[in-house]
């Protein structure tokens, strides 16, 4: 388990102080994948090399299964930072090095004997998809695979943490869904904790079972992320949340004034029956979506639409009647907004 606990960081600049990070609490299970998300500058960066102590806490203290890392000393941390590996946005790879040799690199500084440095890299090469890349040097591989070469290498001493500091905010989104993919099968099958810091909303809702939301070196918000999600409560969880304020935006543009048009709120109502096809299929009603800003989160959808109900009385009631029907959607009227 890690616990942070009343950190803050203060860089002494020329022409001042910038408080980076304020009294940060929070806890992260051992097993979590827990995601640490803000916008630039918010001290995301800075938070997760305060966890490895790449960066030494001005006040507080980082707990690591009962270790508060500032009390130990330089060797110690050498020692301890085996068991808390980190990946970045950059890869990070020595050049000069083949894939084998940068994966052994960990190890050698850790003294494992070359053999058995060399089965292992090879095992990891496995492991990351790419047992065919042994003999490559990293600028013949694409992001994706560089990323994968540095994810066997993070994992070479068998680490408890891996911490990833937007280890896919280099890559394309296909590219970006593999490589959370390899990280959460790496979180199951290894057990390891993994902590992901990231300004992307997107990543924290592939991967992510909890999170917290940094602003301005402040946690202004912690919990799960169907939590968070569902009920962003403070300004900065909602832009992330949601960009467009968690509502479709009206475009006037696209309905006529005496058209019947109403919202619907998804307030955590089930995916598994798609609202707008199963009124169509259970009651002959045919809707329009005229905006959407919905997501999904394992299985349940959040946000709203805006719905063109048809023209005829009768069946716009009996729409609005069964929508109104469903769990954890709300519907109100927006003609003559
Ligand atoms: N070594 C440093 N010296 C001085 N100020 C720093 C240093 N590192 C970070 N800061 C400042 O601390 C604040 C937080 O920076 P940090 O890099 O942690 O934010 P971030 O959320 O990771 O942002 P980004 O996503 O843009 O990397 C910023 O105001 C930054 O200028």
């Amino acid at each position: 388990m890690i616990e942070i606990k009343h950190l803050s960081k203060t860089f002494q600049m020329k022409d001042g102080a910038v408080n980076a990070l304020k009294d940060i609490n929070l806890t992260i299970p051992d097993g979590s994948i827990y995601g640490i998300i803000g916008m630039s500058g918010a001290g995301k960066s800075t938070l997760v090399r305060c966890i490895n102590l790449l960066e030494r806490p001005t006040e507080g203290s980082v707990v690591i299964d009962g270790t508060a890392m500032e009390t130990l000393n330089a060797a110690q941390l050498r020692e301890r930072r085996r068991d808390i590996t980190m990946i970045f946005q950059q890869f990070n790879l020595l050049m000069q090095r083949s894939c084998l040799k940068n994966i052994c690199f960990p190890m050698e500084l850790a003294g494992v004997k070359k053999a058995d440095a060399e089965k292992r890299a090879r095992e990891l090469l496995e492991v990351v998809g790419l047992p065919d890349k042994a003999n490559a040097y990293p600028a013949q591989l694409s992001g994706g695979q560089k990323q994968r070469i540095a994810i066997a290498r993070a994992l070479a001493t068998d680490p408890k943490v891996l911490l990833c500091d937007e280890a896919t905010s280099a890559l394309d989104p296909n590219t970006t869904h593999a490589i959370l993919t390899l990280i959460k099968d790496i979180n199951k099958k290894l057990g390891i904790t993994v902590v992901v810091i990231t300004h992307q909303m997107s990543v924290v809702e592939e991967i992510c079972d909890h999170v917290a939301i940094l602003d301005g070196g402040v946690v202004v918000e912690e919990g799960s992320v169907q939590e968070i999600f569902s009920n962003p409560k403070t300004p900065a969880a909602k832009r992330l949340v949601a960009p467009n304020g968690g509502s479709a935006a009206r475009d006037l543009s696209s309905f006529a004034p005496d058209d019947h048009v109403v919202r619907v709120t998804f307030n955590g109502s089930s995916t598994a029956k798609p609202l707008v096809a199963s009124l169509a299929a259970e009651k002959g009603i045919l809707v329009s979506v005229l905006s959407a800003d919905t997501r999904d989160l394992s299985g349940q959808c959040y946000g709203s639409m805006l719905l063109k109900l048809p023209t005829d009385v009768e069946q716009a009631k009996q729409a609005a009647a069964y929508m109104r029907a469903q769990p954890g959607i709300t519907v109100e009227e927006v003609t003559g907004e």
